[in-house]
């Protein structure tokens, strides 16, 4: 008894001692590290939790914003022992993501990521080999440097004319076509596979994949907190469930993938036509013959769903925002309107190669992206390596949060941010190249930047274009017929939506009807 008593304050003295020495050590190897370089300023933490509760805000890009206009646009914040600085000026974002860019390509890694089935998508895999790979065959086939090749353009241009003629049968299933335009546009390009429904069971198996984004965006997993929760019984009240829903998303994640290479591989098998980009590179593979077959079917495979999911959302979003920017502003459309009469004339639909003459159409798209920044803090990147910045010291892991939306509104480079204004966009009738361009904010940085950047502007463009020809776009009406004004607001914590885009969509006059019913067949194509 009297040995235990003496022994206690023993313990606890031992204890303190290798608590003082293992701190003692770690300052100095992060004297040695950082060579005595500050860490970007920002506001003191909590012990231990650090900055969680700057972290944990509403609407974080506005707190994030107000916390630059106190620290400065590279601001520190920790969270258990974890790095992030926040990035709140185009120089800071420029200097870091695009100059370092070697350095700052790598990813966030978490075993939900794995866990939720998202372990295909190539958005989220580190920055190494592998990364390069899926990035290097999705390039091949849908460029980023390179023109879009005509034959994926004239698949938008279809799917976008059969958009319009939706829009004209069911006007009020707007967000339904909107989602159907650019899945079935992507699951024909990347599969070959024609969709003729919103309800299609091709484009309802795809959409699966996607809410497995949403599952650990959402934040409600607990193994997003505590990976080692995983291996959890599946009884247990709450993670059981959670785990359960995991495990559905990853078998639903798998069968994607699977299906829908089937269906291609099936086509080749039976000499069925299929110029798709799945199709191309399982011919090339054919070609080459010595390769590891499973390997690189597996990195196609993946390489076709993360297509997909990049895309599906962020413009099924954008567009959303702009059928609601077009409602709000009638003098805007009209103006849009009067080019398009202008320049296409009421005998044909816009397309591709009208682009250059329609600045104001142009002016419209950019507004669209740059009012609702649909990722207002786009994907993280992380340091690869420690880098100094400004005489600070960037360790490496840390995550970097490049507020793009601080960017795209900020009462500097545009006036009246929270309005929709394109004439912004426009000096003498011409685009103004002085003015930020919201495409250098939208679609990331760097060595990662949206690998559909092109493709999805084309897409947009033409959606945008070809609408404002034949349609108005007016405000809801309620049961008296009375507008309905819809007050612009945007949810969602990573990816933003339109709150409500309801609207009235009619077609311009009975030619602009007869043109959406024409509708393929009208265009001369979509050439570059
Ligand atoms: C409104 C439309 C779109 C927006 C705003 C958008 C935005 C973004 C952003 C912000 C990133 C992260 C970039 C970074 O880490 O710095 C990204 C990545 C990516 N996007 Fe998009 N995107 C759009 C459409 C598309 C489309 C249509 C596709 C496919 C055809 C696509 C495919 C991808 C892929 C594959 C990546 C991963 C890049 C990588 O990590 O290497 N995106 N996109």
């Amino acid at each position: 008894m009297l040995a235990s008593n003496n022994g206690l304050p023993q313990l606890l003295a031992a204890l303190l001692c290798c608590f003082i020495i293992s701190y003692t050590v770690s300052l100095i190897r992060w004297r040695i590290r950082s060579r005595g370089r500050p860490l970007p300023p920002g506001p003191r933490g909590i012990p231990f939790i650090g900055n969680i509760i700057h972290m944990r805000q509403p609407e974080l890009w506005k707190a994030h914003q107000k916390l630059c206009a106190v620290y400065g646009d590279v601001v520190h914040l920790s969270m258990f022992g974890e790095h992030t600085v926040v990035l709140g000026s185009q120089q800071a974002i420029s200097d870091i993501l695009e100059q370092q860019s070697a350095v700052t390509s790598e990813r966030w890694q978490h075993p939900l990521i794995e866990l939720s089935g998202q372990g295909f998508n190539f958005a989220f895999f580190p920055y190494n080999h592998r990364w390069r790979r899926h990035r290097q065959v999705f390039s091949q086939h849908i460029p980023l440097t390179r023109p879009i090749p005509d034959e994926q353009i004239l698949i938008q241009h279809q799917y976008a004319s059969i958009f319009l003629r939706k829009l004209l049968t069911e006007p009020g299933g707007l967000r339904d076509h909107i989602r159907y335009v650019f899945s079935a546009t992507i699951v024909k390009v990347v599969y070959g596979i024609e969709v003729a429904d919103y309800n299609d069971p091709n484009v309802a198996l795809i959409l699966r994949t996607l809410e497995g984004v949403q599952g650990f965006d959402s934040g409600r997993m607990l193994v997003q907190y505590l990976p080692i929760l995983r291996h959890a019984p599946l009884w247990v009240p709450i993670l059981g469930p959670q785990l359960r829903e995991l495990a559905w998303r990853r078998a639903a994640a798998d069968e994607v993938k699977q299906v829908m290479f089937d269906k291609t591989q099936d086509d080749l098998i039976h000499g069925r036509p299929n110029t798709s980009v799945l199709a191309s590179i399982l011919q090339e593979l054919e070609e080459q013959g010595d390769v590891d077959l499973t390997e690189e079917h597996l990195i196609a495979k993946n390489t076709c769903v993360t297509a997909f999911e990049g895309g599906a959302d962020t413009t099924f979003s954008t567009i959303q925002a702009f059928f609601l920017a077009m409602s709000l502003n009638p003098s805007i459309q009209k103006k849009a309107q009067a080019e398009l009469d202008a320049v296409i004339g009421p005998h044909r639909l816009p397309n591709y190669r009208d682009r250059a003459s329609l600045p104001y159409v142009e002016a419209v798209f950019k507004e669209s992206l740059r009012w609702h920044n649909v990722l207002p803090l786009g994907l993280q990147h992380c340091a690869g390596e420690d880098i100094e910045y400004r005489g600070y010291f960037i360790p490496r892991g840390t995550t970097f949060t490049a507020n793009a939306w601080a960017c795209l509104h900020d009462p500097e480079a545009y006036t009246e941010p929270d309005c929709f204004l394109p004439d912004r966009f426009i000096r003498e009738g011409k685009l103004d190249p002085g003015v930020r361009d919201p495409r250098d904010f939208v679609f990331g940085y760097g060595r990662r930047i949206c690998a559909g950047k092109p493709f999805a502007e084309i897409e947009m463009f033409l959606v945008i274009a070809m609408t404002l020809h034949v349609f108005d776009i007016t405000p809801p009406l309620d049961e008296s017929g009375n507008p309905i004004l819809i007050e612009p607001k945007f949810t969602g914590s990573f990816l933003l939506y339109p709150a409500d885009c309801r609207c009235t969509i009619k077609p311009r006059s009975a030619e602009a009807e007869a043109l959406i019913l024409e509708g393929v067949q009208s265009s001369d194509g979509p050439a570059a």
